[in-house]
Order: C-alpha cells, then sequence, then structure tokens
C-alpha cells in the first residue's frame, strides 16, 4: 500500500452554534489542510497519481471554501462548518473526482490552528454530513 499526502490551506469564516460558547460569534481561521490518497497499484511511470493531478482537484475543492463565510454554502446548511464538517466535505467532493483513478481518500486533516486538527478517515462506503 502506498500513501500519497499533499498540503493546502485556506482562510474563511465561520459561526459554530454551541451554546454560550465564544465560538457562536463570527470569527475565521486560516486552515490547514492535508489530504492523503492510498492505493496498492503503481502506474508505468511508478506513481499512484501524479502529485500536479492531485493538486488541481485539491485546489478545485479548497477554492470553493476560500475566503468564504463557510456557513452561507449549501452543504453546511444542516450542519455545523466544524474542522470535522469540513475535513468530510473535502473528502466527499474529492472522491468524485478521483473515481477514475489508482488514488482513494484515505484521511483529510484539518487544522484550524497550530496546536487543533481534525482528521476524518472514510470507511468504504463514506459517511455523509
Ligand atoms: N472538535 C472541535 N472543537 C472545536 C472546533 C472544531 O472545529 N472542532 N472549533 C472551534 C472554534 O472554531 C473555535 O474558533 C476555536 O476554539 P478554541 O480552540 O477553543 O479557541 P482558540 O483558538 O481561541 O484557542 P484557545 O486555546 O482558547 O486560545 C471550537 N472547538
Ligand atoms: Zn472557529
Amino acid at each position: 500500500m502506498f500513501e500519497l499526502t499533499v498540503t493546502t490551506h485556506f482562510a474563511a469564516a465561520h459561526q459554530l452554534k454551541m451554546v454560550a460558547h465564544k465560538c457562536e460569534n463570527l470569527h475565521g481561521h486560516n486552515w490547514k489542510v492535508e489530504v492523503c490518497v492510498a492505493g496498492s497499484e503503481l502506474d508505468h511511470a511508478g506513481l499512484l497519481i501524479d502529485f500536479g493531478e492531485l493538486k488541481r482537484h485539491v485546489a478545485t475543492v479548497i477554492d470553493g471554501l476560500d475566503h468564504r463565510f463557510l456557513n452561507e454554502l449549501e452543504y453546511f446548511k444542516n450542519g455545523n462548518p466544524s474542522s470535522e464538517h469540513i475535513a468530510v466535505y473535502i473528502a466527499d467532493q474529492l472522491t468524485g473526482m478521483l473515481k477514475e483513478t489508482r488514488a482513494k481518500i484515505s484521511r483529510v486533516k484539518v487544522w484550524e490552528s497550530e496546536n487543533s486538527c481534525a482528521t476524518y478517515i472514510p470507511d468504504a462506503q463514506g459517511q455523509p454530513l
């Protein structure tokens, strides 16, 4: 089994509905995102997937989050844009984009600050928000 990781960042605003918690106030983060894909078969060039192709897909998904107010996105209308839910969102979007490749999402890590990170590890079926 091989696992590849690409890392990126985005800046966005959110509010978390948590009773009497400071995170209910509008605020923002510079999130760091690590996307890992895994698979056991390589192509003729010895690649699971070209890093460049993987980075292009990740950039497409992250462009949809960057400089947004995340609560206004359709996907988060029924759930807080927590780091956990953001990780699921990124994994769901990428799963569709990678369907025709050898690479499957193995984990998505979303860092909200230097010290706080949520990791989503999809099961075989994936998991809806
Ligand atoms: N499991 C999660 N817990 C929290 C999340 C989250 O996404 N998943 N998010 C938040 C808020 O986004 C909040 O902005 C961050 O809260 P917190 O770490 O408590 O606050 P600070 O960054 O200011 O850190 P301090 O340690 O308080 O300085 C909350 N929880
Ligand atoms: Zn926050």
